[in-house]
């Protein structure tokens, strides 16, 4: 039986790095994968564990079809690698840490893919961005801009998404994610 792709949305500064790093360990004694996304970003400043890769590089990459998804934010390219589709054969679940405005592309191509929607209150996110230190404070402001459009009441238009909120301790965050993991275990739940 195929593996179950875990697609992991929220505001940048929500926590989604630091809850996939968290559940990683957990994960695996699922045998769940996390995958490493590849993102126009220079290595320095990546933040996580991911592949900083040039602009001309993404490009042929995604020429020559080695990302299973990709998709365009922040000025930036990301992708996710097309090596999920082995560990999914293979009937592992593959956590990846998606984009909000890409859930509907993602769904076409895994259709049983679990959404999962990590919030966080908007002042609680714009401390945690400040704190980072990643991103410009007009950055910073563009961010919770977009969070702003996705929380609006039924922002992904879709009733079946998860909702974790990480505005408290990120281990109460992945004993969620984990038992959300168990909820969802029967395929018809989406
Ligand atoms: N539950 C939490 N409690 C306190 N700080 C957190 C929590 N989750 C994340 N953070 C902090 O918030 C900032 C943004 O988290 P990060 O994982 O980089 O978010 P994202 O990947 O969604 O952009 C980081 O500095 C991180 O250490
Ligand atoms: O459509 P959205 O849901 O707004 O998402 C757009 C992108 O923003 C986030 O990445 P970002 O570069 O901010 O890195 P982060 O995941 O570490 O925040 C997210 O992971 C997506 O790749």
């Amino acid at each position: 039986m195929d593996g179950r792709l875990i697609y992991l949305m929220g505001p940048s500064g929500s926590g989604k790095d630091s809850l996939i790093e968290a559940a990683r360990q957990p994960l695996r004694s699922i045998n769940g994968e996390v995958v490493r996304r590849v993102i126009t970003r220079s290595a320095e400043s990546v933040g996580e564990d991911a592949i900083g890769v040039s602009r001309e590089e993404f490009e042929q990459r995604r020429d020559k079809g080695d990302f299973a998804l990709s998709w365009h934010a922040h000025g930036l390219d990301y992708g996710i690698p097309v090596q999920i589709d082995h560990w999914l054969e293979e009937g592992r679940h593959v956590l990846v840490n998606g984009s909000r405005g890409h859930l509907a592309e993602a769904l076409q191509r895994y259709p049983t893919l679990l959404p999962v929607l990590l919030t966080v209150q908007d002042e609680v996110l714009r401390e945690r961005l400040m704190k980072r230190g990643r991103e410009s404070l007009a950055e910073i402001e563009a961010r919770l801009r977009r969070n702003r459009l996705f929380t609006a009441e039924d922002p992904l238009g879709d009733s079946q998404i998860y909702r974790l909120d990480n505005s408290g301790e990120i281990a109460v965050t992945v004993a969620n994610l984990l038992k959300l993991l168990n909820v969802s275990a029967e395929p018809d739940r989406i």
